[in-house]
């Protein structure tokens, strides 16, 4: 199973100060370096967090499997086709929400999504849908000629520690769906060191997408080390 880190949230401490650290490429190359095995980077319509050029400069600079997550809309479609990354994933947005509030409602798409899909694929980056883990969403996902699906585990992240077991069945069984029609199976959102073994688990998921958590955890993982280095700088300033 393939992890690829989400460096949204980098771009967002940097933009907190309107300067140029801590850098998501940057933090692009440290996700490889670690092991990951690929990057996400959503640029959204309102550019709050990642910007044009951070997307521009992974896709030329870095050594990834980078995967483009944006809505369907002409201008992130045209910026697809330009920077031509391996992997796309469609997800809904609203200017409003904090983060992505759920998956795409595939039965009620209009045109333009089979439109997307198709200028994408046709240029062979693997286009995935960010969907509920539901049987008719997944069904249509084939059906429109997408790739991939990326479930939306945000419900079952956020669930207490009682009722996720079920949670975690449904995308189970929604994971053995989309492989029976052919379709590539990722998972996302929210996901934890709590939350991520019964997803793991599910054979048929071959990329979990994980972003605000490990950027989060970092802080207190890498806290230690920093202030160390910080006091040891000081000491040595005053001899
Ligand atoms: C699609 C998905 O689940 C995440 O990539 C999420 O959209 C990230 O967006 P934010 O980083 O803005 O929360
Ligand atoms: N596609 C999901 C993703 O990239 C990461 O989402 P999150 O871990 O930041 O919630």
């Amino acid at each position: 199973m393939r992890l690829s880190v989400n460096v949204d949230h980098v771009a967002t401490l940097r933009n907190a100060r309107g300067g140029v650290f801590p850098c998501p490429v940057e933090a692009a190359r440290v996700a490889m370096a670690a092991g990951a095995d690929g990057v996400t980077m959503h640029l959204r319509e309102d550019r709050r967090h990642i910007r044009d050029r951070d997307l521009e400069r992974v896709a030329a600079e870095v050594d990834t499997r980078l995967n483009f997550e944006m809505a369907a809309t002409e201008e992130m479609v045209a910026l697809c086709e330009r920077l031509r990354p391996p992997a796309c994933c469609i997800v809904p947005e609203k200017r409003e929400e904090l983060t992505t509030e759920g998956g795409l409602d595939v039965l009620r798409a209009g045109p333009y999504l089979a439109e997307s899909i198709r200028r994408l694929a046709g240029l062979g980056i693997e286009v995935s849908l960010f969907v509920e883990p539901d049987a008719a969403q997944i069904a249509r996902t084939a059906e429109l000629g997408a790739q991939a699906i990326e479930l939306h585990t945000g419900t079952y992240a956020e669930a207490s520690a009682e009722a996720r077991p079920a949670l975690a069945a449904k995308h189970a069984e929604a994971a053995r769906l989309a492989r029976s029609l052919g379709l590539q199976v990722h998972a996302g959102h929210g996901l934890s060191y709590e939350t991520i073994a019964p997803i793991a688990a599910i054979p048929e998921i071959s990329e979990v997408s994980i972003g605000h958590f490990l950027i989060s955890t970092s802080v207190f993982e890498g806290l230690p080390v920093a202030i160390k280095r910080m006091k040891g700088l000081i000491a040595a300033a005053r001899g």
